[in-house]
């Protein structure tokens, strides 16, 4: 699976931490930046992580904020994306199986590596269950598609 991350100032730590689980589990991963603890604007991470998903070049991305929730409100500015903020394995579950979400957000100042490192595995292994779901996803996609020409 090719997985893009990205974060912000706020969620480097996280984003460095998360991208050595990757590389060292046999993901291919691209980092987008940030690469240093220089103040950044996170919408510019969002918008390069999120465009890559949306088409196609990376089947995942996984962007680091202080709290998850600017950069995962930029990257659902981007069509067909669906990024979700997750601090708990549960929703980390049930963002793959009922919404289909293509983009995880963590926030930095908010869950420590232990717990981010099995939120992005059960996010990484949990499987879309369609069915009843999908119809939903298509009620989003067709909301997007009447804002969103
Ligand atoms: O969490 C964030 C956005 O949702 C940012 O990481 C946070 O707002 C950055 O704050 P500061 O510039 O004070 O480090």
């Amino acid at each position: 699976m090719r997985i893009a991350i990205g974060s912000d100032h706020g969620g480097y730590h996280l984003k460095e931490h998360i991208k050595k689980y990757l590389e060292d589990n046999q993901f291919q991963v691209k980092d987008f930046g940030t690469h240093s603890l220089e103040s950044v604007d996170y919408p510019d991470f969002a918008k390069t992580v999120a465009e890559s998903v949306a088409n196609g070049e990376y089947d995942r991305g996984i962007l680091v904020c202080g709290t998850g929730l600017g950069i995962s409100i930029a990257a659902n500015k981007v069509k067909g994306i669906r990024a979700v903020v997750v601090s708990d394995c549960y929703s980390a579950k049930m963002s793959r199986a009922h919404n289909d979400a293509n983009i995880l957000a963590l926030g930095g100042r908010v869950v420590g590596p232990d717990l981010a490192t099995e939120i992005v595995k059960i996010w990484l292994t949990t499987p879309f269950e369609g069915g009843r779901h999908q119809r939903r996803i298509d009620k989003i996609s067709d909301i997007e598609n009447q804002y969103n020409r």
